[in-house]
């Protein structure tokens, strides 16, 4: 370990530097890191794996291991090696000094001269407090600008209280959340908060569950603890897989970037329909008929009528070998078949297990009769054609895509399995008008996938990775729920959503029932309660919708003041001319006003995300192009050249931007089949703004919204 003096080349016992001396030697260990760095990268490169690899497999995976290696030790200009100091005073480390970084960096005797953020002796750096100071004297804080080193910020956790910053305020968290923002979303490891930290710390064990209002850091919490948990457990997650399951395309783009950025390069990204593209999705259901195939009883819809291909044997089996004749009476092939039934075993194990049971019971009587056969023969007569029949007749295969398209296709056979969960008219809603031909050129809907991975699983089990980690949960039915559970059956989870932002028809109304879906119903439920993103100002003007439509819900305390950052524009028309304009989904005036609201916030450094009701997309793309004024859609990575984004209502849920136009709330909230839907999903996009929300306007706002009620008078 290195003594204070050597890691951070202060004089010890010399009177404290000038902040300016400081300033210079933390710059010196900076470039000394460096260049070990350098020195370790040059390491591996120099690696001769010819010596030590004796096939050409083996020299395969050594190269793509080292390749690994070299890409994890890359020196990336805009990322700082280390972005804090601890400065111990008591416990086994004391007198020590520790850099706190993205990775391990050592000097070539092997001292530490960065320490990995995710190693027990980093974790004070994120929990330690002057009322709990865990040894700790002194915790640093740096700032960097484009990669240099150009402030610190100390806090001392012993002796007399000083000027420090309380952490939620400091001076660098604000500016590290205030950075103009273009590509991809960032890593927050320099200044995970206390109760962020303990959730990225828990343990592989159990499943989390995170609740928290927008911006208050679930997405980046949960990046995080995968992170976390890759360095912790890395051996058995690398066998095991790690996955990140978010709600769309754009959305995983947009997050894809973190991982890498802390050294983690193979956590997988998906979206719930990707992990049950078993077929081609080609149609929409209707609310009603999605909201009842999503329900959780389908899952015994479908066990009933997957068990209702067993058939009760009617014949015995004969078995002929040379000249004699083997006999398994019906009624004996009717208790092998119960004991399969009661079984805990999938539907294909137990039908692959038949054979060789049918086999025993030949073979015992083969000896009883004194014969002595051994493991070939009850192999033989499992392969006898008879045995074969048998089975075929008693426990067919069964393919889930048909099973669903009978299910859907078939009032009867639905009736028939259905009886007792789903009544006549849930029946009704989700039965085909017009039956399918086959598997192929069925139409299916989203959640007919998810009811056909349901099957699947019913026939073989799905295999289990070792953590998922599950964002935007709301938004999921119980049967999509069940779908993400069964990935991480003998794994764990980190689920991460906020009830108020759901809007979906089926959307989770309590994390209980939900978890329980998932098959993990003792998992710990955290709430995080402090906003990062999104300034005071605008999230009290969000928060005013909380109660009408999620009522039980506390709202976010934001850590940052930004005067200034509501701007609520009136264009002037009203009611009356703005209904004729919406009907043609185009309005001049309005379409105007938002672009002059863009060129306005592009007067400004980063990112800018110009938001409105999906109807209203193509009249504003045609603005905004009439106007000059180039855009990307959400899938897009903006850059310090495109950094206006035109984003659907639909798509805008966990991405955010410096500054937001937000286009006529009205028509957001009138986008949506139902009030409540429509208050959520403008909820959402009120909270997209980290430095400034223009909110442009022609038709009056949601009355949620300005306080006004109906009833009042006019
Ligand atoms: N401890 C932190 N330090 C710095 N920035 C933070 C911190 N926690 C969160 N942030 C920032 O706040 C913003 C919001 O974080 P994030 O997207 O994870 O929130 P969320 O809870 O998932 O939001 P939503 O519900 O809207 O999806 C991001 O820019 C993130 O980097």
């Amino acid at each position: 370990m290195p003594e204070p003096e050597s890691a951070s080349g202060s004089a010890s016992g010399s009177p404290s530097p000038s902040g300016a001396d400081a300033l210079a030697r933390e710059k010196a260990h900076l470039a000394a890191s460096r260049s070990a760095l350098r020195t370790m990268r040059e390491e591996v490169e120099a690696l001769d794996i010819a010596d030590v690899t004796a096939n050409w497999v083996n020299k395969q995976a050594m190269e793509a291991r080292t390749e690994q290696r070299i890409r994890e030790l890359a020196d990336l200009a805009h990322t700082p090696l280390f972005f804090g100091r601890l400065d111990y005073s008591g416990g086994d480390h004391e007198g020590h000094q520790f850099y706190i970084g993205r990775r391990h960096v050592h000097d070539g005797a092997g001292e530490p001269m960065v320490l990995d953020w995710r190693a027990p002796v980093s974790q004070p750096f994120y929990q330690a407090s002057r009322t709990a100071p865990l040894d700790v004297d002194l915790r640093r804080r740096f700032g960097f600008t484009g990669g240099e080193l150009t402030a610190y910020e100390d806090e001392r956790l012993t002796g007399p209280a000083g000027p420090d910053p309380a952490p939620r305020t400091g001076r660098l968290l604000q500016e590290e959340i205030e950075r103009p923002r273009v590509g991809p979303m960032r890593d927050i490891v320099a200044t995970i908060q206390p109760e962020q930290d303990e959730i990225v710390r828990s343990g592989l064990g159990g499943t989390v569950c995170v609740q928290g209002g927008p911006g208050t850091g679930k997405t980046a919490v949960g990046l995080h603890r995968v992170a976390y948990l890759l360095y912790a457990h890395r051996e058995r997650l690398a066998r095991t897989g790690t996955l990140v399951i978010g709600p769309n395309r754009s959305f995983l783009h947009y997050i894809e970037q973190v991982l890498p950025a802390l050294g983690e390069l193979e956590v997988a990204q998906a979206t719930v329909a990707d992990l049950v593209a078993r077929v081609a999705v080609r149609a929409v259901d209707s609310p009603a008929a999605a909201l009842v195939k999503g329900d959780a009883r389908m899952a015994e819809v479908l066990r009933r009528a997957l068990r209702s291909h067993v058939t009760p044997p009617g014949e015995p089996v004969v078995v002929e070998r040379g000249s004699r004749r083997w006999r398994i009476p019906a009624y004996e092939l009717a208790e092998i078949v119960a004991e399969l039934q009661e079984r805990d075993i999938r539907y294909g194990a137990a039908g692959e297990a038949l054979p060789q049971r049918i086999a025993h019971a030949v073979l015992v009587r083969m000896e009883e009769a004194g014969e002595a056969p051994d493991d070939r023969v009850q192999d033989a007569v499992a392969r006898h054609h008879a045995v074969k029949a048998a089975v075929k007749a008693v426990w067919p295969r069964v393919d889930p895509a048909k099973l669903v398209l009978r299910l859907l296709s078939e009032p009867d056979f639905l009736a028939a399995h259905a009886e007792g969960l789903l009544d006549e008219e849930e029946q009704r809603a989700i039965v085909w008008a017009k039956p399918a031909r086959g598997v192929k050129s069925a139409k299916w809907s989203a959640a007919d996938a998810v009811l056909i991975d349901e099957a699947a699983d019913l026939v073989q089990r799905t295999p289990s990775l070792g953590h998922v980690v599950l964002d935007e949960a709301q938004d999921l039915s119980p049967m999509q729920y069940r779908a993400v559970g069964r990935r991480c059956s003998t794994g764990s989870a980190t689920v991460l959503g906020d009830l108020a932002q759901g809007t979906t028809p089926w959307a989770t109304a309590g994390w209980r029932e939900a978890l329980a879906h998932l098959g993990k119903p003792d998992a710990v439920v955290e709430e995080l309660t402090a906003g990062f993103r999104v300034p005071r100002e605008v999230i009290s003007y969000a928060s005013r919708l909380l109660p009408h439509m999620a009522p039980g819900l506390t709202e976010v305390e934001s850590v940052r003041e930004a005067p200034g950052s509501l701007d609520v524009h009136e264009v002037p028309g009203g009611a009356e001319g703005a209904a004729e304009g919406a009907a043609e989904g185009a309005d001049g005036e309005l379409d105007a006003a938002v672009v002059g609201a863009c060129r306005t916030a592009l007067l400004r450094e980063g990112s800018i995300g110009v938001i409105a009701a999906d109807s209203r997309i193509p009249a504003l793309a045609a603005a905004l192009t009439a106007a000059g004024l180039a855009f990307l859609d959400p899938g897009r990575e903006t850059t310090a050249e495109s950094r206006l984004t035109l984003v659907p209502a639909s798509l805008a849920k966990g991405l955010e931007y410096d500054y937001v136009v937000l286009d006529e709330p009205a028509e957001v909230v009138d986008g949506e089949p139902d009030e409540r839907t429509g208050l959520r999903r403008l909820y959402v996009v009120l909270t997209r703004a980290v430095s400034g929300l223009a909110v442009v306007h022609r038709r009056p706002l949601p009355h949620q919204l300005t306080g006004w009620s109906p009833a009042d008078p006019a």
